[in-house]
């Protein structure tokens, strides 16, 4: 009976999988391809179980009750404690979610999610950029003449503000905007998830088009923490921070065409999505959630199998792809061109516009033509200045807003990091 006790407790735990079967055929099922070993026999392929938490008491609890023993009150006791003993080593598990808002109610420029920093909490509204690290906020510290509107977060107001001495920061993004300044630690709260001492970027300085931009008070820079530009010493960001103490490390963006959406930080909503979400791989060293895009395709036309390295911007309105895609996509929009007026492919506002799909992988993520038109190129004008842009003058393809809010985006920052892709 020990040896059966044993045996139960190694295969039941699912530590080990079945030895893999040799195929003679598949036939479909529910769950997809089921060997089959001949006729009326099938072998099924055991996984591991990633959830699985290992509680040998509950194995041997099991047995008894696979063979009608009642189980000893010692063993009830040790099954209790076990799982106590689990989740109290797993630590407090976090999550948030907050809304993403687009500043403007008639074109998705920018998104805007409120946060809370310091004691007592001042609420900002801040533009979350998967492209850049650097956490910078209006402060106390900007001349009156650079803020049109912003609400500033003012560090002197808060109690548990501390200032890091001597260090400073300057960042430039890829349209030319600018900002610099000096740097706080500040408890920072997104959606009811707080992390304490976040390095929170005080701007002393901004460039023009961040003073026009009322609706955002700063940004908070979701990309890899390599990129933080804080000297002398580089600060984390939010995510990073959040991560050990989150139920999973991923931060997921559902941004909507001209409507609110949301960031959700340490799960994943199912609800939020359907059918399955494809996962590729990220590679960090530029700093940005970089993947690979297997191909693409206009309208209802074929699809066209091509890598296309890229990143997923949440901080870029626009989608910037190489010259050859988007001759192939503006071919079809009547009296579309490349204006050098307004440094990009325009169109008449009434032609009508083909879809673009992109690959992840296997699957595919269609932007709706709707999308595409993205706004007037001067208030009332009747042309309209295109979604998709060139991106040969960046050195870098964009996924940018008009993308991912055609898609539910999984940021997972697991060991290696992965970027997850569903239709909703
Ligand atoms: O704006 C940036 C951007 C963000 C962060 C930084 C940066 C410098 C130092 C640390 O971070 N540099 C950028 O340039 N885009 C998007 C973009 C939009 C338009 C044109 C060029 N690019 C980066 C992600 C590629």
């Amino acid at each position: 009976i020990k040896e059966l006790i044993l045996l139960t407790i190694i295969v039941g735990s699912g530590l080990v999988s079945a030895l893999p079967p040799t195929k003679i055929g598949t036939t479909k099922t529910n769950h997809g391809d089921v060997p089959v070993l001949g006729k009326g026999r099938a072998s099924l392929q055991q996984v591991r179980n990633p959830h699985y938490r290992f509680n040998g008491a509950r194995a041997i609890y099991r047995t008894y009750l696979k063979y009608g023993v009642q189980p000893p009150d010692y063993l009830i006791e040790a099954v209790a404690k076990t799982d106590a003993l689990n989740t109290a080593a797993e630590g407090k598990r976090d999550t948030g979610s907050a809304a993403a808002i687009p500043v403007n109610p008639n074109y998705d420029i920018a998104y805007v999610t409120p946060v809370s920093i310091g004691t007592p909490p001042q609420t900002l509204h801040l533009d979350f950029d998967t492209g850049s690290s650097d956490l910078w906020v209006f402060s106390s510290h900007l001349p009156a003449s650079q803020i049109r509107g912003q609400t500033i977060y003012v560090p002197a107001n808060s109690s548990t503000a501390k200032l890091l001495a001597d260090h400073t920061w300057s960042i430039t993004y890829g349209d030319g905007s600018a900002s610099r300044g000096n740097v706080y630690v500040d408890n920072f709260t997104v959606g009811g998830l707080t992390v304490e001492n976040q390095a929170v970027q005080c701007a002393l300085q901004v460039s023009t088009s961040f003073t026009r931009e009322s609706n955002i008070d700063g940004l908070v820079g979701l990309g890899f923490s390599t990129l933080n530009t804080v000297v002398p010493k580089s600060q984390l960001t939010f995510f990073d921070n959040a991560k050990p103490h989150m139920d999973e490390p991923v931060f997921t963006a559902d941004l909507k065409w001209k409507s609110e959406g949301t960031y959700d930080f340490g799960f994943i909503d199912e609800k939020k999505y359907t059918g399955k979400i494809t996962y590729v791989p990220v590679n960090t060293s530029p700093g940005y959630w970089t993947f690979t895009s297997s191909g693409y395709a206009v309208g209802s036309g074929n699809f066209s199998a091509t890598s296309i390295v890229g990143i997923a911007d949440t901080g870029t309105s626009l989608v910037y792809l190489p010259p050859s895609i988007l001759t192939a996509y503006y071919r079809q929009v009547e009296g579309a061109t490349s204006s050098r007026t307004y440094g990009g492919y325009v169109f008449p506002c009434n032609s009508k516009l083909p879809s673009f799909t992109f690959g992840i992988g296997e699957a595919r993520i269609t932007i709706p033509s709707s999308y595409i038109s993205y706004a007037p190129v001067t208030a009332g004008s009747s042309t309209c200045f295109g979604g998709l842009q060139s991106s040969s003058s960046l050195g870098i393809n964009i996924w940018g807003d008009v993308a991912l809010k055609a898609a539910f985006v999984v940021f997972h920052g697991g060991n290696p990091p992965t970027i997850g892709w569903a239709k909703k």
